[in-house]
């Protein structure tokens, strides 16, 4: 697949997730094989003023094409952020038009500016015509049932020079209730030639598998699913080209895995953030983890009140690797 002049082998990429992607995370699910990752979403308007969470938030994983994605809803501010991001090495600018959050929709931003498509295609046009590089799109399928103008949006995007557009199988009204309607997105397929990403749902070789065959779509991107497993992406990208079925990795190798993941995030916050905000994956990690030993849940409930809470990043390290050494004993029993 190309997106503009870049060419992406995999198809199956990772999403976009605010508080969870940030550079250590897009990093490791590169290196594990995920065909593209995706920044989370930045304000342009606080990139373009310097916030120093906006620049964390679009830095690069240093492997695979580097793509920012911005959100807002004012033409000049998605033209100075989108600057800004290539000036800073982008390869690909994605916008942001699915976000159901309150506080984005409620600035207009996000899935919100489903509900007004001139407007929408104005920020489309300034982005693209500040910037050199690649700009994609990522939406849902509408405002609500009423107004499920996905397929419309995509075709003006294209008109107007998008490259690549994602759709996340779900309403705004929906947030993330009820699943994602794989067979809904088949009708932006029709409406546009530019490569198409389904979203939404997709846990699977096999749901990945039913997700391209209902839309139509080229490539699929994974969000949740990859949360504890940053392998997954590469494992589906692998097989969806032929590649055999691969087992979940080692205890060993998952705990390699968080390991780097902890050390990257606690890197790049800094020890007393890069703790805190590291937690997450620990859990989610330590929930992977525990599932495929068949780690009782009180085993698991121990483990994850000592690591989660604890303050000291030395401890944190003792105790994954007693935790996974006690998960080895569960898988052994
Ligand atoms: C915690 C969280 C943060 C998210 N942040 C973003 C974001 O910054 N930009 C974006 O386009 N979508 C964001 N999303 C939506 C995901 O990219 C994706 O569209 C959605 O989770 C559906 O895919 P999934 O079922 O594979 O998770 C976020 C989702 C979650 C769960």
């Amino acid at each position: 697949m190309k997106i503009g002049d870049i060419d992406v082998a995999i198809p199956v990429f990772l999403a976009p997730m605010s508080g969870v992607t940030d550079s250590p995370v897009r990093r490791l699910a590169a290196e594990l094989g995920a065909g593209l990752v995706v920044s989370e979403m930045t304000a342009s308007d606080e990139l373009a003023n310097g916030h120093w969470m906006s620049r964390l938030r679009c830095e690069a994983a240093g492997i695979g094409p580097h793509v920012v994605q911005l959100a807002g809803c004012e033409a000049h501010w998605m033209a100075e952020g989108a600057r800004i991001a290539e000036a800073e090495g982008a390869d690909i600018i994605d916008i942001n038009m699915g976000c159901p959050a309150r506080h984005v929709t409620g600035g207009q931003s996000g899935s919100a500016l489903m509900r007004d498509l001139d407007h929408a295609v104005s920020l489309i046009d300034a982005t693209i015509a500040a910037v050199k590089v690649p700009v994609t799109l990522k939406m849902r399928l509408g405002w609500d049932d009423r107004s499920r103008n996905a397929p419309e949006l995509a075709r003006r995007a294209e008109a107007a020079g998008v490259k690549l557009v994602t759709v996340h199988g779900r309403t705004r009204s929906q947030f993330y209730k009820g699943e994602a309607d794989w067979d809904a997105i088949r009708a932006v397929r029709e409406a546009i030639a530019i490569p198409l990403v389904v979203n939404g749902d997709i846990t699977s070789y096999e749901r990945a598998l039913a997700a391209l065959n209902a839309s139509g779509a080229d490539a699929v991107m994974i969000g949740r699913g990859a949360q504890g497993q940053p392998w997954l992406p590469g494992q589906i990208g692998r097989r969806l080209k032929g590649g055999a079925e691969e087992a979940v990795p080692s205890l060993e190798t998952q705990l390699h895995y968080i390991r780097t993941l902890y050390e990257g995030v606690c890197a790049l916050y800094g020890l007393r953030v890069g703790l805190r905000h590291a937690r997450k994956h620990l859990g989610w990690a330590l929930d992977v983890a525990a599932a495929a030993s068949g780690a009782s849940v009180e085993k698991l409930k121990s483990w994850r009140q000592k690591i989660l809470t604890s303050e000291d990043p030395r401890l944190v390290h003792e105790s994954l690797q007693d935790a996974f050494d006690d998960f080895a004993w569960s898988a052994a029993a």
